[in-house]
């Protein structure tokens, strides 16, 4: 219960947390950016040295205009200029080791926390990838890992220089002309406060903008993924429709957007102008009556330019590092979930090689998402090393169930689950799995060459083996004859190949790998003859010798089974061989006829047996 519960909270978590804003989290960057401190310090000096120099050309230009121009003396002019080419080259220079190293930062840190995020993902149990959207999780892959490369990358690095700047700018006014300060000071607020209003709806409108871009992205990526259902149901034109309105609110966001930002911009021009035209006005008195020189004034007005600059690029990153502090901590909660399915603090081994005798003693399970309708009651099991064991039920009856518990896709409730005589919850998972086989229903066909999708089934395997499989699996013969033989590629989710060839690959893919316990889900439908017989004879080569769980379908493969076990709402209620089924009556009986079309007349079946 108490895991459980501790696994609905990360759940929930994951999908619709509020995102909170507080820059503190972005503190726990840290962790990532760490490794490279080398380059940060590199980084650094380049951006004081940066601000430095532009600070510095203000006092370069008063030089300029006092001594260079007043003085009527070209040599000082020379001077004056060659010093101004040196900072300015110097401030190139800067420059360019910032935003290569600052940039250089951001994508190395990204790359680490993608790789981060993806190889904690992937560990998670199927639990968690109920509850959370894929959507969702590509997202925080794609879109939350984009805000912290830009973040680390350059707004960071922003920010820190237009504080720097900020405070260089505003410490060099007091020096140029205490009083022309005083005057800026009490004009600051008049231009931030709107700029800062504006600013903050164009944040908020720009937000809006991405869910409804991110909207549109979700209803694609579904429709597109499942284009032969849309076709089937002739759903094209209302998916039109859908889309297109949702393209339309993104539309409509953004233009409400837009129309604040070319506001912000109208508003800015005015205010910041206004502001250094005043300045203009009461310096030129000042330096009319002789109090400060012309060039007090223009380094003045460029200082201002320089402080308000700095305020103006630090409120358009603040933006930045806020939603990138609502990623960092969305990142690190992904990163921070635990999957409950782990290998034990001290695992039990299995060795390299072994038996293949399977148990369920006492099971019982329900599905976390559905606490209260249990998926398997008392479920009791001995499978002997080497035996082949039948599933069959009705829909429902938990066949499927047996397969993911024995997997350990999920943990039982009550009872046990083992493998020789281990409970699988004393094993590592990823360990374990390796002595299990699984040829599921639909099998999955990666978008890659047929080669590369046998050799799933055992990296590193040599082409040899992977012919020798296809060979044992019948598929060697459609497959060499592909365009280009076993390198052809198979298409996204192989759509190229027909339903027994994607089966007879996976068989394939189930031979070379070699696994002990062979699960088998049996494909529900039906194959020509001739492609039915080249299944059952790859089935025939990949059962020999392994413990083997299928749920079946067909008659052939239950008469292959050395005992059928009859499942009805997550419990056993008959088991046996098919004859002995049979002639007991009851729910196998029926089933019999309706699935396998087996008339109750034993000796029918006796004949298709033959
Ligand atoms: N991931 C899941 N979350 C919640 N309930 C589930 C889940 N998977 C299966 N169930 C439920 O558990 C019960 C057993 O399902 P299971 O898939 O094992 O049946 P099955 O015998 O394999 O059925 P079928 O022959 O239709 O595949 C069903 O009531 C099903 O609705």
């Amino acid at each position: 219960m108490s895991r459980n519960s501790a696994r609905k909270k990360s759940e929930t978590q994951s999908a619709d947390r509020p995102t909170s804003k507080e820059l503190k989290h972005l503190l726990l960057l840290w962790q990532f950016v760490r490794p490279y401190k080398l380059q940060i310090f590199g980084a650094m000096i380049a951006l004081i040295v940066a601000a430095g120099t532009v600070l510095g050309l203000g006092r370069g230009l008063k030089a300029l205009i006092d001594q260079g121009f007043s003085s009527g003396d070209s040599a000082l002019l020379d001077q004056a200029v060659i010093v101004l080419f040196g900072v300015t080259v110097l401030l190139a220079l800067a420059s360019y080791s910032r935003y290569y190293l600052v940039s250089w930062i951001g994508e190395r840190v990204v790359a680490d926390i993608r790789t981060a995020v993806f190889s904690h993902i992937i560990k998670m149990s199927p639990a968690f990838f109920e509850v959370t959207r894929s959507g969702e999780i590509l997202s925080r892959l794609t879109t939350d890992t984009t805000l912290l490369q830009v973040v680390v990358g350059s707004s960071f690095s922003i920010a820190l220089r237009n504080i720097l700047m900020f405070f260089g700018g505003l410490t060099l006014l007091v020096i140029t002309s205490p009083k022309l300060t005083g005057f800026v000071a009490l004009v600051i607020p008049f231009v931030l406060i709107p700029i800062l209003f504006f600013g903050r709806k164009v944040r908020s409108l720009s937000k809006d903008s991405q869910d409804r871009i991110a909207d549109v992205g979700v209803f694609a990526d579904e429709t597109i993924g499942a284009i032969r259902t849309v076709q089937a149901f002739s759903h094209e034109e209302i998916d039109r429709g859908f889309f297109s309105s949702r393209v339309e609110d993104a539309f409509g966001t953004a233009a409400t957007r837009i129309r604040f930002r070319a506001l912000l911009t109208a508003v800015v021009i005015v205010l910041v102008f206004g502001s250094i035209s005043a300045i203009l006005w009461m310096g030129g008195r000042d330096v009319l009556e002789g109090t400060i020189s012309a060039g007090e004034l223009s380094s003045f007005v460029f200082y201002a330019i320089v402080v308000a600059g700095s305020l103006g690029a630090f409120s358009e990153v603040i933006g930045d590092l806020q939603r990138a502090a609502g990623a960092t901590e969305r990142l690190l909660d992904l990163l921070a979930m635990e999957t409950d399915i782990a290998a034990p603090e001290n695992p039990k081994n299995l060795p390299p090689k072994i038996m293949g005798s399977v148990s369920f003693k006492e099971v019982s399970f329900n599905y976390p998402s559905r606490p209260n309708q249990a998926a398997m009651i008392n479920f009791t099991a001995d499978i002997k090393a080497g035996e082949k064991v039948a599933i069959v039920g009705p829909s429902g009856a938990g066949k499927t169930t047996v397969f993911q518990l024995l997997l350990r896709y999920y943990d039982v409730h009550k009872g046990d689950v083992s493998i020789d005589g281990i409970p699988v919850r004393d094993l590592d998972p990823v360990e374990m799995r390796q002595h299990i086989g699984m040829v599921s229903q639909e099998p999955v066909i990666f978008s890659t060459t047929a080669l590369e999708n046998i050799r799933y089934g055992r990296p590193g395997a040599s082409k040899e083996d992977i012919v020798e499989a296809a060979k044992a699996a019948s598929a060697h013969e459609f497959l060499k004859d592909l365009p280009d033989g076993y390198e052809t590629f198979l298409g996204e989710k192989g759509v190229r190949l027909s339903g027994g060839q994607r089966q007879r690959l996976a068989i394939a893919r189930a031979i070379l790998r070699d696994p002990e316990i062979l699960l088998l889900d049996e494909a529900t439908s039906a194959l020509d003859s001739q492609s039915e017989k080249a299944v059952q004879q790859a089935l025939d080569n990949l059962l020999e010798g392994r413990t083997t769980l299928m749920i079946a379908h067909r008659l052939a493969t239950v008469l292959k089974a050395d005992r059928i076990l009859v499942m009805d709402q997550g419990k056993i209620v008959a088991s046996g061989t098919h004859n002995e089924l049979i002639k007991q009556g009851g729910l196998y009986a029926s089933l019999a006829e309706l699935q396998f079309g087996v008339d109750m007349n034993p000796t029918i079946e006796t004949q298709v047996a033959s």
